[in-house]
């Protein structure tokens, strides 16, 4: 199969591996091209507005349509879903070290944990956020979820994942958005692979507003790549695992479901390079909102006001004057997950390991650690560039609560409030206070 790509987040694309197979001047003809069959895939509702709608026509070898019952997943799985209520949501700020890669021979699905999510499968809110870890790549197996499209994040290794719309190969610092319901095949070209996953329940990802910075910046559309169409002719089973309200759910079909030869339309996984960001800070004073660091955006019904936000914190050049340049001490309306690529993150100079993750709630108190802070209130405020490192977060209005598992796992850190101890309290003139 091939890896070209078509580019602009959300085009209407168009691509076929067959010349002559891509149906024109009609969606749905009375024969189409080669006897392939006609499918619609929906991304929206079919009456979303205009500019909001996404569907794409999918042109395949046999309907998707012809297979039966999807029985429960036999093999356990550490997946959960939103409403998260294994554990009380913990007001504690929680950070966790990175996955260990697995000792046994494990691919991508079965290598998936839930760290933490909010939200409701059923509703359409929120959103899971699992963790990989896996050393073998899929065979004759696939897997769509059906509850939320996925936004992956590798941190180490290469995926190639082999969608129904073509292939796409992911390394670490690019990210892969994968349509809810499209089936995908992930393999492990290098090896043993780990990154984070972000499932949107909500309304799709799309690229923020840009508002007085202008018609360019931070994540640029054209960056966006679409694979072209690529099918594989296979007669052999193949297990089709879902996930469907919040449980995964299998079932085999005698053939490859990577069949379709040729497609149109507006929705289509993507791969987006980070190291693209045009990444906008302050040339004068203060350090701004994160809000300057979104890459895509899943809105909810309030404006301004995320379903999930998907955050960056790359290599940049800090010049601010006169400015405490790290992230400040906040507390904050919106709850935050973060995970780190590489390199090393501003506001903590220990414990946030490549591969770890934190988590800071709803209102919890957190900011630099001392460390962190001591560093930069004694800093030189040259200009200073912040490389060779890639840390991000995934930024929600609703409570993200932790798993069973993510609250007992020994990857959790007993000691994560011990960063914010030791500051010096400040030197007052001599007062008693005037309350
Ligand atoms: O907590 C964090 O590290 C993320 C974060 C970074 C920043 O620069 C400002 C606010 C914020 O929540
Ligand atoms: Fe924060």
């Amino acid at each position: 199969m091939t890896d070209m790509r078509l580019t602009g987040f959300g085009n209407h694309h168009a691509t076929e591996a067959i010349a002559g197979a891509l149906p024109v001047g009609r969606n749905s003809p009375q024969r189409v091209p080669f006897g392939l069959y006609a499918e619609q895939f929906s991304a929206t509702a079919f009456t979303a507005p205009r500019h909001e709608n996404r569907r794409s026509w999918l042109y395949r070898m046999r309907p998707s349509a012809g297979h039966g019952p999807f029985l429960p997943y036999d093999r356990d799985s550490l997946l959960r879903s939103g409403p998260f209520d294994e554990r009380p949501a913990s007001p504690n700020r929680l950070r966790w070290n990175p996955l260990d890669m697995p000792a046994e021979p494990t691919d991508f699905i079965d290598g998936l944990v839930t760290y933490a999510g909010n939200g409701d499968v059923a509703t359409g809110a929120g959103c899971g956020i699992h963790l990989y870890a896996a050393n073998q790549s899929m065979v004759d197996r696939a897997f769509f979820c059906a509850d939320g499209e996925w936004l992956i994040v590798p941190q180490v290794g290469t995926l190639r994942i082999v969608t129904e719309m073509g292939v796409l190969t992911v390394a670490p610092l690019q990210i892969a958005l994968i349509p809810r319901g499209i089936r995908f095949r992930v393999e492990l070209p290098g090896g043993a692979a780990r990154g984070y996953v972000c499932e949107n329940y909500g309304a799709l990802f799309r690229l923020p507003d840009l508002g007085p910075i202008g018609s360019n910046g931070l994540a640029n559309p054209r960056d966006f790549e679409a694979p072209v169409a690529a099918f594989e002719d296979v007669e052999r089973p193949t297990q089709i695992v879902q996930k469907f309200g919040g449980r995964l759910w299998a079932t085999t079909i005698d053939h490859s479901p990577f069949d379709v030869v040729a497609w149109h339309g507006t929705v289509a996984p993507y791969r987006y390079d980070l190291t693209r960001f045009n990444t906008i800070n302050t040339v004068s004073y203060d350090h701004p909102d994160p809000s300057i660091f979104t890459v895509l955006t899943s809105p909810s019904d309030t404006p301004g006001t995320a379903n999930i936000d998907f955050v960056i914190f790359p290599p940049r050049w800090m010049v601010a004057d006169d400015t405490f340049r790290p992230p400040w001490f906040h507390r904050n309306v919106m709850s935050e997950f973060m995970g780190l690529i590489e390199g090393e993150y501003d506001a903590k100079a220990g414990g946030f390991a490549p591969g770890g993750a934190s988590l800071h709630n709803a209102m919890s108190a957190h900011g630099p650690d001392l460390s962190s802070h001591d560093k930069a209130v004694a800093a030189q405020l040259a200009p200073h560039r912040i490389e060779g490192t890639m840390a991000f977060m995934f930024e929600s209005r609703h409570m993200i609560q932790p798993t069973a598992w993510a609250t007992e796992t020994p990857l959790l850190q007993p000691d994560y409030d011990a960063c914010w101890t030791g500051f010096r309290k400040a030197q007052l003139p001599v007062t008693q206070g005037d309350i």
